[in-house]
């Protein structure tokens, strides 16, 4: 009997090598379509690619070196699947708008990787930007008119009060005097979450006064050991191990767990508060401000039938997916914006002049009439995107139209390239958005007059906002870009008219989850900028 029992286990083993060898070894070597896509060849045995598409400060240039030698569409080789072989982990990247608009258009053929939905639910719980297929699609529906036209309007006054904060915070730092260096990103990230917390839920965290809140700092904790430090090798490893995480918790899963009881435990309460003002007095739903409130007066619509209603754990999980996507992603834009005007002394002297021309308690309308400050923010939206790259993967085989065909390695030409399931695809945000045979042989460079007289193979480039990738495209584009346009303007509109700002500092762009500013020899994530008060009263000459 144990012999039996013994053969059968082996059998099974040797069954399970063989169905590894096979599908991770022999199929992806030697009979994977995606084989016989053109691509870099890999220097050594055990080493990867990604570094070359997802390192900012190489990706522009090899994002076009490797467009002119295999074209839109060709592989590049990750980990994913084989950790030690990343030769057998072949993913495609393309930078072909048809390509790119079939992937992003069709969400539940190319969901997100389970492995980095896991990672982000972990942190964020299963809001809208962890959730899938159905799911997904009743989140979205419940959660769009929260951020229609009409509504983002009533959020002018928030974004103003909070950069006077702001301004005002920046004018006690100088004082008396003559100029200041600061970290403009540690200041951006503070006004931004306090932002989100009034937007998102009518939270004051104060972040501007003092950093001491207890659930900004839950949040702060959080972020700081699941996003800022990046992804180490117990946080990979415990993706395929979960188990790991309740048997032999480290210093990462038990701030996340401090975290989550502070966030939550507030955010029940306020959850229970604003439903029961709703209950009582169903007309203030029709003038509720708040993100949560609009979502719990969308969630009650006649429009959405029983089954398509959210939980109350959905709606916690949706505040903190905008936290998540829209805190550092909009801090990191301004911040960029500052760094790039501060670089770029003639356009930072052209946009004073342009916003001093309207008072300074001007509309939003009359602000986002303002045509330089548009050029100077769809620029830096284009050459810094706060989100770098993303990932896809093949949930079923299937064809990807290509609009531009390409020569395979067996020298056949095609204009279709067949996917099987289980293939990465590499989104390539920032590489759509500064590729040169597309944007000009100016793409690398800060630019704002080119929206003045864009070449024609712009038009055809996919996303969201202005041919540009940065807030994504297709059913899963991001929610909250209108919204993040309208806070960087404001903001950009009353800090260029008060100060000066200065770049002494090398800065250089990493990719930490987003694509952060580092100081060369430091560590930690800063953007250091000298900043000088404007005096308004002399068309902004510097005091
Ligand atoms: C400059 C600022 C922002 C940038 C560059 C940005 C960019 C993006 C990108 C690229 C995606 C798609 C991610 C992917 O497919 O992997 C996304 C999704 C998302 N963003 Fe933003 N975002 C910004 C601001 C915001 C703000 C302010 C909010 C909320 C208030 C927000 C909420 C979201 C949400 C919830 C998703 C997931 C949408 C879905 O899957 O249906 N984002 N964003």
């Amino acid at each position: 009997m144990i012999a039996l029992v013994f053969s059968v286990l082996i059998s099974l083993c040797l069954f399970y090598l063989g169905w590894c060898l096979w599908t991770i070894v022999i199929y992806h070597w030697l009979f994977s379509p995606i084989q016989q896509l053109p691509g870099p060849v890999l220097q050594r045995f055990f080493s990867t690619n990604l570094q070359f598409v997802m390192e900012p400060e190489m990706s522009p240039h090899y994002h076009d070196k490797w467009e002119s030698v295999y074209g839109k569409t060709f592989c590049i080789h990750g980990f994913g699947k084989a950790i030690i072989l990343p030769e057998l982990d072949p993913r495609i990247l393309t930078l072909d708008p048809k390509a790119m608009t079939h992937v992003l258009n069709e969400p539940i053929t190319y969901p997100k990787p389970w492995q980095s939905r896991r990672l982000i639910s972990e942190l964020i719980g299963n809001g809208l930007f962890s959730a899938e297929g159905a799911s997904h699609r009743r989140q979205r529906k419940v959660l769009n008119p929260a951020f229609s036209n009409h509504n983002l309007q009533s959020f002018g006054p928030l974004f103003t009060s909070q950069v006077f904060k702001l301004r005002d915070a920046w004018k006690a730092l100088l004082g008396k005097e003559r100029e200041v260096s600061i970290d403009v990103a540690h200041w951006f990230s503070r006004a931004t979450f306090d932002v989100i917390g009034i937007a998102g839920f009518d939270y004051h965290f104060n972040a501007l006064e003092a950093e001491s809140n207890p659930v900004y700092l839950a949040y702060r904790e959080m972020f700081q050991v699941g996003v800022d430090d990046g992804f180490t090798a117990r946080s990979i490893l415990e993706v395929y191990l979960p188990i790991l995480k309740k048997i032999w918790p480290d210093k990462r899963t038990n701030t996340i767990r401090r975290s989550h009881d502070i966030i939550y435990g507030v955010g029940r309460q306020l959850l229970e508060r604003r439903k029961k003002e709703l209950e009582e007095d169903r007309r203030t739903s029709l003038h509720t401000k708040d993100l949560l409130g609009l979502m719990i007066f969308s969630n009650l619509s006649p429009d959405i039938t029983e089954d398509q209603r959210i939980s109350d754990q959905d709606m916690l999980d949706e505040i903190n997916s905008f936290f998540f996507a829209g805190s550092d992603s909009t801090s990191l834009a301004l911040s960029w914006t500052l760094y790039l005007l501060a670089t770029t002394p003639e356009a930072q002297t052209r946009l004073r002049k342009e916003v001093l021309s309207l008072d300074a308690d001007a509309s939003f309308k009359a602000i986002d009439a303002l045509t330089f400050l548009d050029k100077c923010c769809r620029e830096e939206l284009r050459l810094i995107p706060p989100v770098h790259s993303s990932l896809r993967v093949a949930d079923r085989d299937d064809i990807l139209p290509l609009s531009t065909s390409i020569q395979l390695r067996n020298g056949e030409v095609v204009d279709q390239v067949h996917v099987p399931k289980g293939t990465c695809i590499h989104i390539p945000i920032e590489g759509f958005n500064l590729l040169s045979s597309v944007w000009g042989p100016d793409a690398h460079r800060f630019n704002p007059d080119r929206w003045d007289n864009l070449p024609s193979a712009v038009k055809d480039q996919p996303g969201l906002y202005s041919n540009l990738m940065t807030f994504s495209g297709g059913p899963r584009g991001c929610i909250g870009m209108r919204f993040s346009i309208m806070e960087m303007k404001i903001f950009l509109f009353q800090l260029v008219r008060s100060f000066e700002f200065v770049a002494k500092e090398k800065v250089v762009k990493r990719n930490v989850v987003l694509t952060r500013p580092f100081v060369l020899g430091k560590r930690r994530s800063q953007l250091p900028i000298i900043i000088r008060m404007v005096d308004s009263r002399d068309e902004g000459t510097t005091l």
